[in-house]
């Protein structure tokens, strides 16, 4: 972690101005305490986006096209059960439809839908949020084999919406990158300043990282394997010639684009850009922590500081090189963890001293696929991870129904946020740190309308919850926890007169993060 440029704590405590910090906290509780929202807050329901993928040529030699998915325009589906299903055959079950239900979302995509229109069509204005300052969520939920990673990520020639995202913010920031390397991110919306030597060692591991993109860059051209191949394989940004986005913003405004990624592989968190050990040794696990505002971060997470969409594809590449990925029998390069990709923006008007105005994340997370392990016929560590993946899902389901269940009825249920690294981690983004939205990725197979039925169902009570979005105002001067950051590490903070000491309070208390005590003892174990 970062060091706070003031060195000792009992030099922070002795400065504090105990009304001062009175006045700070209960500004900043106001403002940012969910549930008591203030006018400043929107609420809307998650937005929820349907994707049917084609089938594939052997799904269709193999007679999987039994019109099982019927799209409504524009903003239906009607799922009906194949003739052969066993749902079907059991036509005593009076539960199982057999006409056909209905499912609403906030658009439907068919499988001829170009990746263009579909990242344009979704995520696109989450990117324009960004930029403004807002923070969003996107993750993708469906069964194994359902062109989940296909719709993140894409292939080289025909990219997904995390790519497409990368190449409109650097299209749109323009030359207004800020090409300074004192600032860094810190924790959820703060931000540090770095003094010489730190800023070297940044630079440092940015050399180290992008080596190892070279390196395997060589070893994949003579790679004979077309599985690593093709998820290896591209070596530069493709072109996707999506539409910059307007900013309206003077010449002095700059953006700091720093990006991360990480994975939830078998309820551990890894940092996907610190390479693999090799042999026997394990991956190191992150924790969770959070913020006393109660935004979750993981802790000691690596952030890469990156001034091109192909600097952040790059790191995308190599982050995806170290993820679990497994043979299954239902896809031959199944994602066995979900994947976190961030992406902060730090706005920063860049005269003089360069001043902070916001810190906002976009956050994009492709969930492993649900999966039933008598189909799959998984076996041994496979099994344990399907286990796990789908134990995630399920509490992902249960918290979406308990706060559906909270926004209509009382008493309140808990929300069982804490019950796996996932929904522990995305929890803030429910309860207000910004915009969520779904992507529900299904494949028509007859042999897997049961599993859709699962996913459709699922869909339609996440359709329903309410996401409540504060949206923060920029960074107020000597006034939010993100200005502290400012205000401790410039050189000017012993000027006489100024009110720094209640800020620094702030600061000291910032540093109490809650670490999550399971973690700990398993880490110890
Ligand atoms: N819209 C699409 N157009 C063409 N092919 C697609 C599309 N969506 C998915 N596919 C293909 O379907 C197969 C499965 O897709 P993908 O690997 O994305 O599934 P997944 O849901 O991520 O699976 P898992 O959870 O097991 O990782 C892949 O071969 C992919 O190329």
């Amino acid at each position: 972690m970062m060091e706070s440029c003031l060195n000792t704590k009992a030099e922070r405590r002795d400065q504090v101005v105990v009304e001062d910090l009175r006045r700070d906290l209960v500004s900043e509780f106001a403002t940012l305490t969910y549930p008591q929202l203030s006018s400043a807050d929107e609420q809307e329901h998650l937005k929820v986006y349907l994707r049917i993928r084609p089938f594939s040529a052997a799904e269709s030699h193999n007679g999987e096209s039994q019109d099982c998915v019927t799209i409504e325009p524009p903003d239906t589906a009607l799922l009906k059960p194949p003739k052969l299903s066993l749902s079907a055959r059991h036509s005593s079950d009076k539960s199982l439809p057999q006409t056909g239900q209905r499912f609403q979302f906030s658009q439907v995509y068919g499988p001829e839908t170009p990746q263009r229109d579909f990242f344009q069509g979704t995520v696109k204005d989450l990117v324009r949020d960004v930029l403004e300052g807002g923070n969003s969520l996107v993750f993708t939920y469906g069964v194994t084999n359902a062109g989940k990673t296909f719709t993140f990520l894409g292939p080289d020639a025909d990219a997904g919406i995390l790519p497409r995202t990368l190449d409109v913010i650097f299209s749109s920031i323009g030359e207004q990158v800020f090409n300074g390397t004192s600032i860094k991110p810190q924790r959820c919306r703060e931000f540090t300043r770095l003094n010489a030597e730190q800023q070297a060692e940044e630079a440092a591991f940015k050399i180290r990282f992008f080596r190892q993109f070279k390196e395997n860059e060589r070893s994949n051209a003579s790679l004979q394997n077309s599985t690593n191949k093709s998820l290896f394989e591209g070596t530069s940004m493709m072109d996707t010639s999506e539409q910059r986005i307007n900013l309206e913003v003077d010449t002095n405004t700059k953006f700091s684009v720093w990006v991360s990624f990480c994975e939830i592989y078998n309820e551990n968190i890894h940092d996907l850009l610190e390479a693999a050990p090799s042999g026997a040794m394990k991956r190191m696990n992150l924790r969770l922590s959070q913020d006393i505002k109660g935004n979750s971060f993981v802790k000691d997470l690596r952030w890469v500081q990156v001034n091109t969409a192909e600097e952040a594809y790059k790191v995308l590449k190599l982050g995806k090189k170290n993820q679990s990925f497994s043979e299954t029998r239902l896809n031959f390069l199944s994602s066995r963890s979900h994947s976190i990709f961030s992406i902060r923006i730090l706005r920063i008007e860049d005269i003089g001293t360069p001043r902070v105005h916001t810190v906002s994340e976009l956050c994009l997370c492709d969930l492993a696929g649900s999966e039933r392990c008598a189909k799959t016929q998984n076996k041994g560590e496979r099994l344990k991870e399907a286990g796990n993946i789908n134990m995630s899902l399920l509490i992902l389901g249960k918290c979406l129904n308990a706060l559906r269940h909270n926004q209509q009825a009382k008493p309140p249920q808990h929300v069982p946020f804490r019950e796996s690294k996932l929904t522990h981690y995305l929890q803030s983004f429910f309860c207000g740190r910004g915009k969520a939205c779904m992507i529900v990725n299904i494949n028509q197979c007859a042999s897997m309308y049961d599993e859709t039925l699962n996913v459709l169902k699922f869909s339609a009570v996440a359709q329903k919850v309410v996401v409540l979005s504060s949206r923060l105002p920029p960074i107020a001067p000597k006034r939010s926890g993100c200005e502290v950051s400012i205000i401790i590490n410039t050189a000017d903070r012993d000027r006489p007169g100024n009110r720094r000491s209640s800020l620094i309070g702030w600061d000291s208390s910032l540093e109490d993060v809650q670490e999550d005590e399971d973690d700990e003892e398993k880490i110890r174990a």
